[in-house]
């Protein structure tokens, strides 16, 4: 299908405004952005756009309410920016770096973040998560379709600042408590705690799950 031609969801205008607030026209900016740029460059597939709110930017934007305020936040194998820029847009008391390592979608992030105006506090670190030094490392640590958990734990804990307080929020849906289950010996080795929450952007949207892992366990 032309990029044309594609279809794109229209979102009903109440659940925008409820979910993205004043915001709403900064992640409508967005969705125009993964609907044309997006799938010209190939980052969203065209059958996607006919569910692009339902299945990106709510299931995405369903994490916000997990977030402390003014927490600083690594979003790892952010792609064309999921769920990192949604959640800088929705929560702008966010400071986000998006973490990708092929250069095209670095490209597509980067000029994303330039037209949506979020250049201030959202950066895009090129690369894959396990080659950067954190330093002081980020309060909170997201990601989503990236890998397995048995995968991410290590990709995504040195990035997690020490000390209590600090998270991995991996949205995984309905795989959640097999992943869980399977990453048992990582989860212990890497001395945390999981918790498996249920979360929906609004009460008109999709439900979604999300594994939690804080440290101290
Ligand atoms: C299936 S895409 C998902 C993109 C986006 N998170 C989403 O939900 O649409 C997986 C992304 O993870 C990136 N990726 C794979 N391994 C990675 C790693 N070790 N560190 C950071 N990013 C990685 C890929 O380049 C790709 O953009």
């Amino acid at each position: 299908m032309p990029p044309g031609e594609a279809q794109v969801e229209i979102p009903d205008p109440d659940v925008v405004r409820a979910v993205f607030g004043s915001q709403e026209p900064v992640i409508r900016a967005y969705a125009d952005i993964l609907a044309t740029r997006g799938i010209e460059w190939g980052l969203m597939g065209p059958r996607e756009t006919p569910r692009l709110w339902e299945r990106h930017l709510f299931n995405c934007a369903a994490m916000m309410d997990l977030l402390p305020h003014g927490a600083t936040v690594a979003d790892v194998g952010s792609g064309a920016g999921l769920p990192g820029l949604v959640l800088a847009i929705g929560r702008p008391d966010l400071k986000v770096s998006l973490i990708e390592p092929l250069q095209r979608r670095v490209t597509f992030l980067q000029l994303a973040v330039e037209e949506l105006g979020l250049q201030d506090r959202v950066e895009v670190l090129h690369g894959r998560a396990e080659e950067f030094d954190p330093g002081v490392g980020f309060d909170v640590v997201t990601s989503r379709a990236v890998g397995a958990l048995t995968k991410l734990v290590g990709w995504c804990l040195p990035l997690v600042r020490s000390g209590t307080g600090g998270q991995i929020l991996a949205l995984k849906g309905a795989s959640a408590a097999a992943e869980v289950e399977k990453a048992d010996k990582e989860l212990r080795k890497a001395r945390l705690s999981a918790e498996i929450v249920s979360v929906r952007a609004d009460a008109r949207t999709e439900p979604t799950t999300v594994v939690r892992l804080r440290r101290g366990a």
